[in-house]
């Protein structure tokens, strides 16, 4: 059984637009995905294409204005927001960007102690302090007098003793030098390894297919594909949905190739048919009459009639 199961997921918003004239949007509306515990899952896309709303969702952090179809199953058993509140930020952590989560009149030792389970909480952090190369003057100092290299090892050690089963990562990386994010990977390769199940949302597919076992493709609040990453390689022959292939020979290391269509031009989303069928390139009539559904294939899940 996965650890996370999410079915048919849409998040919806209610606004206003203008007097009284209320509007429903819906950024995401068709994800699918499971995690494995001991698994680092990447979930990779174009900037909003739904992931962090995706993280939220599970977390129950959404706005109050926000509604959710589908269903979010943890353990097996749906995800409710009682469940949601008493299992946030002990068996689902998430591990922010920014060091601005932590809180800032909170001692660096205590914010760890805090987040450690499973034992006297002083000796869990010492040890993780080791683990993280943090020195015992570390555990005084308060947020604002942190590095930004320092900050992030006191957010992987709180990860580290928490006995989360979960840990969901948003953007871990971006901005940091190439050792910095190698290191951040490595560390997340360690919570899989002791049996977490890590979800690592990222815009760097290069890092995702290095670092993860799994990658899941979304675009316009949908995911297309969902893998094991090793099935990005060469040309990307063996991808199955065609944005799979566009996102990875977009990349530098693999030609540049600029795709013929505009994926974010998702005209035909309200239509019948599937979303990209206006953009793609492999587009048949069935494309246009009928959604696909999540399918498995021999290489993974793929949301496309046309591979
Ligand atoms: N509270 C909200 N009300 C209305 N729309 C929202 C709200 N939060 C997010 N959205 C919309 O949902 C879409 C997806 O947002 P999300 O933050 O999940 O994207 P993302 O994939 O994480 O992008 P990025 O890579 O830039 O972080 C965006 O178009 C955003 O405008
Ligand atoms: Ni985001």
């Amino acid at each position: 059984m996965s650890l996370l199961q999410v079915e048919n997921l849409s998040i919806s918003f209610a606004r206003y637009a203008g007097w009284l004239r209320r509007e429903i949007i819906m950024p995401v509306r068709q994800l699918d995905l499971a995690l494995q515990a001991g698994e680092i899952t990447a979930l990779v896309g174009a900037s909003g294409s739904g992931k962090s709303l995706l993280a939220h969702a599970i977390l129950g952090i959404l706005p109050a204005n926000a509604s959710l179809g589908g269903s979010i199953l943890y353990k097996g058993e749906k995800l409710t927001a009682a469940r949601q509140a008493k299992l946030r930020g002990k068996d689902i952590m998430l591990v922010p960007q920014s060091v601005t989560y932590l809180d800032p009149l909170m001692r660096s030792g205590a914010q760890v102690c805090l987040a450690a389970r499973g034992g006297d909480p002083r000796k869990l952090q010492r040890a993780a302090f080791r683990r993280y190369r943090l020195d015992n003057e570390v555990e005084q100092m308060y947020p604002h007098q942190l590095s930004g290299g320092m900050a992030r090892r006191i957010m992987a050690a709180s990860a580290f003793v928490s006995g989360a089963c979960m840990i969901i990562a948003d953007e871990p990386t971006p901005g940091m030098q190439a050792e910095d994010a190698a290191e951040t990977m490595k560390w997340f390769r360690e919570l899989a390894d002791q049996g977490h199940a890590v979800l690592l949302i990222t815009h760097d597919l290069e890092a995702a297919v290095a670092g993860a076992d799994r990658i899941a493709v979304m675009n316009a609040g949908m995911t297309v594909e969902w893998l094991p990453a090793s099935h990005f390689s060469d040309k990307g022959e063996r991808l199955q949905h065609p944005y799979s292939r566009a996102l990875w020979n977009s990349l530098p290391a693999n030609g540049f190739y600029v795709p013929q269509s505009d994926w974010r031009a998702v005209s035909s989303r309200e239509g019948p048919g599937c979303p990209f069928a206006s953009c793609c390139e492999l587009a048949a009539a069935i494309c246009r009459e009928e959604q696909p559904g999540m399918r498995e294939g021999e290489r993974g899940w793929v949301r496309c009639h046309a591979s």
